[in-house]
C-alpha cells in the first residue's frame, strides 16, 4: 500500500503543497484530479523521490518509502525522459535492465509491451522520429515493462488516440488485478470516472475530496431526486424535505439527505409512482463544486 501522509511542499513563497494525505491500496487504481497548478506533480515527485517534502511522508507496505523499493516502482514522470537517438525496443529493453530485469526477461517483455502498444513495426525506429502520442506509448513502455509492484503515472493518458488510450487501460487494469497499487493524474475525468476505484481531487494543494467515484457521488445531499407521480392529488409534497421543483407530474427533489424514502412513502400514498430515482451528479459536476 501506498500511503501519502501530510506532505507539505513550499516553493520559495509559493506553498503548493499543504497537508496531502491519501493512501493506494495493493488492487486499487487511484485517479489523482486537480486543475492545473493544484499540486498532482509535486505529490508525485516527492513520491517517487525526485523532491523532497518540506514535511510528511511517504510509506510502502507500513514502512517508509526506500531508494530500492522505488526501483520496483512503475513511473511515468510529467517532463517525458526518453533518449532521442536510440532505438525504441532498445530503450525499452534498456529501461528494463536497468530496473533489475535480466536480458532474456528484458527482451521478451519488451516485445510483448511493443505488441500491446501497436508498436512492433516501429520497434527499429528512433523515439526523435515518432510522432507524440507514439512516443507517450514508448514512455508507457518503459514504465511497465519491469512489471512494476505499483504505478506511478503522470498523466498517461494525455495525448493518446482512443485505441490507445484502450490499450493503456487494459494494461493498468492487469497490473491491478496483479495486485498493484495504480496512481495516476488525468484532467479526463471520464476516463478516470470509468477506471478508478477511487479518486482524489486535490485544490491549491490540498485534498479536497476523496472516496470511491460511488461515495462522490452519493454524499450527503448530492444529486436530484426525479419524482413522477401519476393521477396525484394535488399538494402531495407539502411538507417533504429539500428544494423542489413541479412540471406538471415530474417533481425534482434537491437538497435532499439520506435516501429519500420519505419522498417515495408520500408519492405511493399520493398516486402512481412511475419513476422513483437519483440523478446523481458526473465527477465533472463533483470536481467543479469541490474546487469552486
Ligand atoms: N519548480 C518550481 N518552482 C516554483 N514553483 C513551482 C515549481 N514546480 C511547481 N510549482 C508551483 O507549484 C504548484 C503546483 O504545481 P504542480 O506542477 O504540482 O501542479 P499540477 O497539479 O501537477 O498541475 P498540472 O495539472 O498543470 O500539471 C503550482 O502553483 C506551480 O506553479
Amino acid at each position: 500500500m501506498i500511503e501519502i501522509d501530510d506532505l507539505h511542499k513550499r516553493y520559495g513563497d509559493k506553498t503548493a503543497l499543504a497537508g496531502v494525505s491519501f493512501s493506494v491500496k495493493p488492487g486499487e487504481m487511484f485517479g489523482f484530479v486537480g486543475a492545473n497548478g493544484a499540486g498532482k506533480t509535486t505529490t508525485m515527485r516527492i513520491l517517487m523521490g525526485v523532491l523532497t517534502a518540506d514535511s510528511g511522508q511517504v510509506r510502502w507496505n507500513g514502512g517508509p518509502l526506500a531508494f530500492a523499493d522505488r526501483r520496483r516502482f512503475g513511473y511515468m514522470p510529467e517532463e517525458r525522459g526518453l533518449y532521442q537517438k536510440m532505438k525504441i525496443a532498445e530503450q525499452v529493453e534498456y529501461f528494463g535492465r536497468l530496473n533489475g530485469l535480466a536480458p532474456a526477461a528484458a527482451r521478451k517483455a519488451t516485445s510483448d509491451l511493443l505488441e500491446r502498444l501497436s508498436l512492433t513495426e516501429r520497434a527499429g525506429d528512433e523515439v526523435g522520429a515518432l510522432s507524440l502520442g507514439n512516443q507517450q506509448r514508448v514512455q508507457l513502455a518503459v514504465a511497465l515493462v519491469h512489471e512494476p509492484e505499483a504505478l506511478v503515472l503522470d498523466e498517461p493518458f494525455s495525448g493518446l488516440d482512443p485505441i490507445a488510450v484502450d490499450a493503456l487501460a487494459e494494461v493498468l487494469v492487469e497490473r491491478r488485478r496483479a495486485g498493484a497499487p495504480v496512481l495516476f493524474s488525468s484532467h479526463q475525468l471520464d476516463l478516470v470516472e470509468r477506471l478508478c476505484d477511487a479518486v482524489g481531487i486535490i485544490s491549491a494543494g490540498r485534498m479536497v475530496a476523496s472516496g470511491t467515484v460511488g461515495e462522490l457521488r452519493a454524499g450527503e445531499g448530492r444529486g436530484v431526486l426525479r419524482v413522477v407521480v401519476r393521477e396525484a392529488a394535488p399538494g402531495w409534497t407539502a411538507g417533504l424535505p429539500g428544494d423542489l421543483a413541479a412540471d406538471g407530474d415530474e417533481v425534482l427533489f434537491t437538497g435532499v439527505d439520506g435516501d429519500g424514502q420519505e419522498i417515495l412513502r408520500a408519492a405511493t400514498a399520493a398516486g402512481r409512482v412511475e419513476h422513483f430515482g437519483w440523478e446523481r451528479p458526473s465527477l465533472t459536476e463533483i470536481f467543479r463544486e469541490a474546487v469552486a
